[in-house]
């Protein structure tokens, strides 16, 4: 890190030399010395990190010089150090923008040097932020949201279209499918990118936290309200809500909801007043709002507040090769964060991953292909590597396989064998089958008991 640069004003040049010499004695510290406030203004080109500026000088008063630097440089902190306990002139500079107000006595050594220490740490603390947030920025950039098939690339045209203005934007799609990661490309490419991302799971908070959580609450206002809390809006103002799973919210608090979209104020529970909010709104849902709305359980006049531009998601299975392009993608990026080699998928692994039907989604895919990483040998990941955990335990799931009505019957028969503990009897029952079938199937070997 490059030194931090003091500039300290006083006209009396032996007490400035002390201050100097104190500070000094901090090796990251590189302190200069002016005597007049013309010629700290002269120098200001060099950009300091912070002015320790005395209130009295012969050509200006402080409050002039401290003007001066805020029109130029209003981020540069200025500490002002006057001979005089004087509270009104110490209020108004503060308001003029001084970080602090310190009255020369035997302590101001110390007092100048906790402030500067104080204002490094929040300098240090603020390019820690930045830095994180160019992070963030990459992070989310679209070219992180992988595939090429016309499905997601008509996601990747709404993506942009969200982008560009305030829209409210809705997204629906099964779970795992993105939802969130297009929230939040929305919101980075935005003009918001700067201000916060706070994102709500709805189906996550307990019912009654839920309207704390969203809005806030006063200290007291509630058995458990300890302390006062500002809520996620607020949180979020300047930036991006993206409330998840809205689909389950409770009717009373939809209307109070939809009363904080309409009216763009919240009021914290235990408080009158109401706090404005700017907060672009994204939704998300893997259930239908439409039917959600015809069965009397999501109110219509909120899907329409809602609604905006509505992006839906694609199935995995109805992305085509974008299986193989993001379970590339997820093993190379599994690989490198494990210092692993890279591997590579033999042609029979990469038609067993076309052929499943990913009830979850791309989370789904994620998860397999990170085990089958970690269980290839040789760098390739093969047929065996490659395990659908789920595949049996839900017979819903068989629809969307393909097969003969022969590996249909199979499988059907399998999933009762292991829902009943591999009780023959009583799956041929339930079945209305013979129970030497499935003897005779076991036999074979075209079923294996678990
Ligand atoms: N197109 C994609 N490219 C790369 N990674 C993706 C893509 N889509 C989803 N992912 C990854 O898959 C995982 C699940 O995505 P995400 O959490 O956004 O899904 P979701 O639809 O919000 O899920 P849920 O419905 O459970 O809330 C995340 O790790 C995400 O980074």
């Amino acid at each position: 890190m490059s030194a931090f640069k003091i500039f300290l004003v006083e006209d009396d040049e032996f007490y400035g030399k002390l201050l100097k010499h104190h500070l000094s004695l901090n090796p990251d510290y590189e302190v200069e010395l002016f005597t007049s406030g013309r010629e700290l203004l002269e120098n200001l080109y060099k950009k300091p990190n912070v002015i320790s500026l005395d209130y009295t000088l012969p050509d200006m008063s402080g409050a002039n010089v401290l003007r001066d630097i805020k029109k130029q440089y209003p981020e540069i902190p200025v500490i002002i150090v006057s001979g005089q306990e004087d509270i009104t002139t110490a209020v108004t500079l503060l308001k003029e923008g001084a970080y602090d107000y310190i009255v020369k006595d035997k302590d101001t050594k110390e007092r100048i040097w906790n402030v500067v220490k104080h204002i490094r740490e929040n300098a240090k603390l603020k390019d820690e932020i930045d830095r994180l947030r160019e992070e963030v920025n990459q992070k989310y950039d679209f070219s992180n949201i992988k595939g090429n098939s016309p499905a997601i690339k008509r996601v990747f045209k709404l993506i942009e279209k969200a982008s560009q203005s305030n829209i409210t934007v809705s997204i629906c799609g099964e779970t795992g499918t993105g939802k969130e990661l297009v929230a939040k490309a929305i919101h980075y490419n935005s003009a918001r990118r700067k201000k916060p991302f706070v994102a709500v799971n709805i189906a996550a908070i307990p019912k009654d936290l839920i309207e704390s959580e969203l809005f806030g609450h006063e200290k007291g206002s509630f058995t458990g309200a300890i302390n006062r809390r500002i809520g996620k809006f607020e949180e979020a103002n300047g930036g991006t809500i993206f409330l998840d799973e809205i689909g389950e919210m409770e009717l009373h608090l939809q209307a109070k909801l939809l009363r904080v979209l309409q009216e763009k104020e919240v009021t914290r529970i235990g408080s009158n007043t109401p706090v404005k909010i700017d907060a672009r709104i994204i939704s998300a849902t893997h259930r239908n709002l439409q039917e959600e709305v015809k069965a009397g359980r999501f109110r219509e006049d909120l899907y329409y507040r809602l609604i905006g531009l509505p992006i839906e998601l694609p199935p995995l299975r109805e992305r085509g090769n974008d299986i193989l392009i993001l379970a590339k993608h997820f093993a190379d990026e599994f690989a490198k964060e494990n210092k692993m080699e890279k591997v590579v998928f033999t042609p029979e692994a990469q038609e067993k991953l076309l052929r499943y039907h990913w009830p979850g989604n791309v989370r789904e895919l994620k998860a397999i292909i990170e085990l089958a990483v970690v269980m290839s040998d040789d760098g390739k990941i093969t047929e065996e590597n490659i395990n659908f955990t789920n595949s049996n335990n839900n017979i819903q799931d068989l629809l969307h396989e393909s097969g003969t009505l022969r590996d249909f019957t199979n499988k059907i028969i399998q999933y009762y064998l292991e829902k009943y503990d591999n009780n023959v009897l009583e799956v041929a029952k339930r079945l209305d089958i013979g129970k030497s079938t499935i003897y005779r199937l076991i036999k074979n070997k075209e079923i294996i008991l678990k």
